[in-house]
């Protein structure tokens, strides 16, 4: 069997905590059971992608990571202890997300986006300016600091959402969706970027259709359909697998190369594509 699922939903660092760790989280809307045990970790310097077709529960994670959404039953632990539910007790735990919606303050300038989450937690003018600066550096966005972000194309926008992720330097990255509407060179930069913060030794969890992407930079998938993890493994196990073939990668149309290329010619398939 290529991949399974809550057994090896986990990563192999035995000596400290997990910097993630979900253990069986439901969540239930009304009579709608949004995520069913759901098991997984994620360890420090980890990249792993949550996949699975629309509705399938990922953002729902997401959520209940960050206390938005009431737990039924199951734990979410930040470095071994129950995961604060309030923004501040987040951004002090060291976690820190993007929305799929981006969220910025349109009106406000790159610059004082990106310092938002450090005027949060009362970190001081001047050692805020120095990390915003720092994190608009990296991510190629100083010239663009006092421009005001509702005025710029969404490659930018989305980068100067990314930035104000960074800039409170997290130990737990949650990514939603970052290569939605992104062209080839900014995935590019993207998966770069990634790459650079796993290696920092950040944990990155990331919500990603773009299976060419994820495939890329996750050290591990894990597999989401109807609110069950259906397979978590490394990339080429999970494109292996027969389950997530028919869920929601497609039928393989190619096993050339380093991996299987899947029938959805956008690397985003959805429920619908794999019937
Ligand atoms: N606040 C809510 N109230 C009621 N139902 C909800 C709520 N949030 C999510 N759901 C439902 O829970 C299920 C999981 O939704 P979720 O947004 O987590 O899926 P997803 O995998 O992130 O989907 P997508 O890929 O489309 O973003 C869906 O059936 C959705 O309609």
């Amino acid at each position: 069997m290529p991949t399974t699922s809550s057994e090896t939903a986990s990563s192999k660092t035995a000596d400290s905590p997990p910097r993630l760790e979900v253990s069986g989280l439901t969540v239930t809307f009304g009579g709608l059971t949004a995520l069913d045990d759901v098991s997984f970790t994620v360890a420090d310097g980890e990249t792993v992608a949550l996949i699975g077709p629309n509705g399938a529960g990922k953002t729902t994670v997401f959520n209940a990571v960050c206390g938005l959404v009431r737990t039924r039953r199951g734990e979410i632990r930040v470095g071994g202890v129950p995961a604060p539910s309030s923004t501040t007790g987040l951004l002090g735990a060291g976690v820190s997300r993007t929305l799929q919606g981006l969220g910025l303050f349109e009106h406000l300038t790159v610059l004082e986006n990106v310092l938002v989450p450090l005027t949060s937690v009362g970190t001081s003018t001047g050692t805020s300016t120095d990390a915003a600066q720092e994190v608009l550096g990296t991510l190629g966005l100083s010239d663009l600091a006092a421009v005001p972000a509702g005025t710029l194309p969404y490659p930018e926008r989305k980068r100067v959402a990314l930035a104000r992720a960074l800039v409170t330097r997290p130990r737990l990255l949650l990514l939603d969706e970052p290569a939605g509407g992104l062209g080839a060179t900014d995935i590019d930069q993207l998966a770069q970027t990634v790459r650079t913060v796993s290696g920092g030794g950040c944990a990155v969890l990331l919500v990603e259709h773009h299976v060419d992407f994820v495939m890329d930079v996750a050290d591990r998938v894990v597999v989401l359909d109807f609110g069950h993890v259906i397979a978590c493994g490394t990339p080429d196990e999970v494109r292996r697998d027969p389950a997530v073939e028919e869920a929601y990668l497609g039928v393989p149309v190619s096993t050339s190369g380093s991996g299987i290329s899947t029938s959805s010619a956008t690397g985003a398939p959805g429920r619908e594509e794999s019937a």
